[in-house]
């Protein structure tokens, strides 16, 4: 493009006025130097006439105009889309929630998930749980009104919770585990009276009650197992699983994935799952009556069997004492049958604080002897020997929270003589050092770890390489271990059998390189119009 000198020259003393409508400046020139006082590289000719020089320029014409206004809008559509796609937007959520009708309370958990995913494929995190006030619904079986009840201050927390335009269409499951499995097994007229209780009172939530039910152990455990994969993303990785260890307070799951186990063997601790377009076959085995609430009945009534008015308990602290009802211990169906024929009304329990005995009354309390399959766990139970990494969570985790003994790259010998320890510091001293927590568990943990302890070594068959491999948990990514998410889950099929479609590149990618492209093509637009660019010559010419 040729840069002009004005006409408006005007003599000698005036200084010549350099015209570069190319160039963004007017420039006087220095005096005594016209040539070398401008800002534009390149000096310029005179220009022709202005009416000559509209036909001439061929950035007039009307074309290269229309193009290139339309090259900029082009470009400013995009990046203002580019721009307001990737704007954070306010997220809506769907729900769901699932009361976990435990044996010694119930929780109330409530999930959400992203509310525009295909077929409910977003994932699903715990956005709030509460802990209903008294014991589990099994408890009420003498006034099953008060069952219901007692999840109305929950249910109620649950309603301000959930965004109120989502309520109806908000699915609410209630399962109940072992707790209401032996309430069942004792009195199943009782058992069905506390469901009908608590299902009226769930129905006068404005939730989309979808039925209260027992769990099977079964489904307990492979739910579990589910949770804590679906969470640790393994299942939509296609990642090894992790097993999945849970101690209730009746009743004690373990599921985990084996290579030699392909549920042949003993089918009925087999369970398939298809997930994410992987095949899953998960060994499985729930134990009632193994829980740490009824396997601490168990070991008392093994010390209870001649009916005595004191015992002398190694699994409590040296100097706690506590007087227990014969008839409430032995009302449990886990040891009803047990029960001694002539027995006081009550007995008298001792600590003495041994870890060691403890540990044998413990081990008395499973049946390592039968075993009708290639291997077992205990109660002639089939079980393939532990493989990968385990979580392990509820009780496992509270208890060897409090007794500090989570990390397991702690060598189990170091455990038992952390726990030997324990068990045999005296009772005030423990209280003294506990001001704050609950007495009943308080009193509890030396039996508690001793079992955990007894239950993985012997009864699992962990080893102590194996044993390092066990984490103990309680929430993944701010969601809680146990079987309620895999149960929702699997009831409203979030978890798809086959592997979802997913586009090559997520939203804001694909915006930028549409952006990135459209630029440069009008790059290159300009590019090629470069043989009409106006131009500065290089070579000075004096005018
Ligand atoms: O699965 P089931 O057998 O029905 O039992 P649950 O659902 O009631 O079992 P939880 O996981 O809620 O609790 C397991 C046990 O841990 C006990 N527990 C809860 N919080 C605890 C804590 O902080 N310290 C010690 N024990 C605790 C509780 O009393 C139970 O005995």
């Amino acid at each position: 493009m040729l840069g002009y000198l004005s006409h408006l020259e005007t003599g000698q003393t005036n200084q010549p006025l350099y015209l570069f409508p190319m160039c963004p400046h007017f420039h006087h020139p220095p005096p005594g130097n016209p040539l070398a006082s401008t800002s534009c590289p390149s000096v310029c000719l005179l220009p022709p006439p202005l009416s000559e020089m509209k036909e001439k320029n061929p950035w007039h014409t009307p074309v290269t105009i229309i193009l290139t206004v339309i090259g900029v809008i082009a470009i400013v559509t995009l990046v203002t889309v580019a721009v307001l796609q990737n704007k954070p937007i306010q997220q809506k959520y769907k729900y769901g929630i699932v009361l976990d009708a435990g044996s010694s309370h119930t929780a109330v958990y409530i999930y959400e998930w992203p509310a525009e995913k295909d077929n409910n494929t977003g994932r699903v995190q715990q956005k709030y749980s509460c802990k209903v006030k008294g014991k589990g619904i099994s408890s009420y079986a003498d006034e099953p009104q008060k069952a219901g009840e007692s999840l109305r201050e929950c249910m109620f927390e649950a309603k301000k919770q959930v965004p109120k335009n989502r309520h109806g269409e908000t699915p609410l499951y209630l399962g109940a585990t072992a707790g209401m499995r032996l309430l069942n097994l004792d009195d199943s007229s009782a058992s069905n009276k506390v469901f009908q209780a608590v299902e009226e009172a769930l129905q006068r939530f404005p939730f989309s009650f979808q039925g209260a039910r027992i769990l099977s152990g079964q489904e307990e455990g492979a739910f579990g197992w589910v949770t804590i994969n679906y969470l640790s993303d393994r299942l939509k990785q296609g990642l090894e699983t992790t097993g999945a260890l849970d101690l209730g307070g009746a009743s004690t799951q373990i599921s985990f994935v084996s290579d030699s186990y392909n549920g042949l063997e003993s089918p009925k601790n087999s369970v398939n799952f298809r997930l994410y377009g992987n095949d899953y076959h998960v060994y499985t085995h729930s134990f009632l009556c193994y829980g740490k609430d009824q396997a601490l009945g168990l070991a008392l009534a093994h010390q209870t069997k001649s009916g005595p008015r004191t015992i002398t308990d190694p699994c409590f602290h040296p100097g706690y004492t506590q007087t227990k009802n014969y008839s409430i211990l032995y009302d449990s169906p886990c040891v009803s049958e047990r029960k001694p024929q002539e027995a006081p009304l009550s007995f008298t329990l001792s600590g003495s604080g041994n870890f060691t005995k403890c540990h044998e009354v413990i081990k008395s309390v499973f049946d390592f002897t039968s075993c009708n399959y290639s291997r077992c766990s205990f109660n002639g139970v089939f079980q393939p020997t532990p493989q990968g990494s385990f979580g392990a969570f509820s009780a496992y985790y509270f208890v060897m929270k409090f007794l500090n003994l989570t990390d397991t790259s702690t060598s189990i010998e170091v455990v038992r003589e952390k726990l030997m320890e324990y068990c045999a510091t005296p009772w005030t001293k423990i209280v003294k050092q506990h001001p704050k927590v609950d007495q009943k568990y308080l009193s509890e943990y030396c039996f508690s770890g001793t079992y955990i302890l007894t239950l993985l070594i012997e009864g699992y068959n962990f080893t102590s390489e194996t044993y390092s491999k066990i984490e103990f948990i309680k929430k993944i990514k701010g969601s809680d271990a146990g079987w309620t998410l895999g149960y929702m889950l699997n009831l409203t099929n979030m978890i798809p059998a086959e592997a979802p479609d997913s586009p090559l590149l997520p939203h804001a990618g694909y915006v930028s390189i549409v952006t990135i492209i459209a630029i440069l093509l009008f790059a290159l637009f300009i590019l090629s119009l470069r043989p009409v660019w106006p131009t500065c010559s290089k070579q000075p010419q004096i005018v």
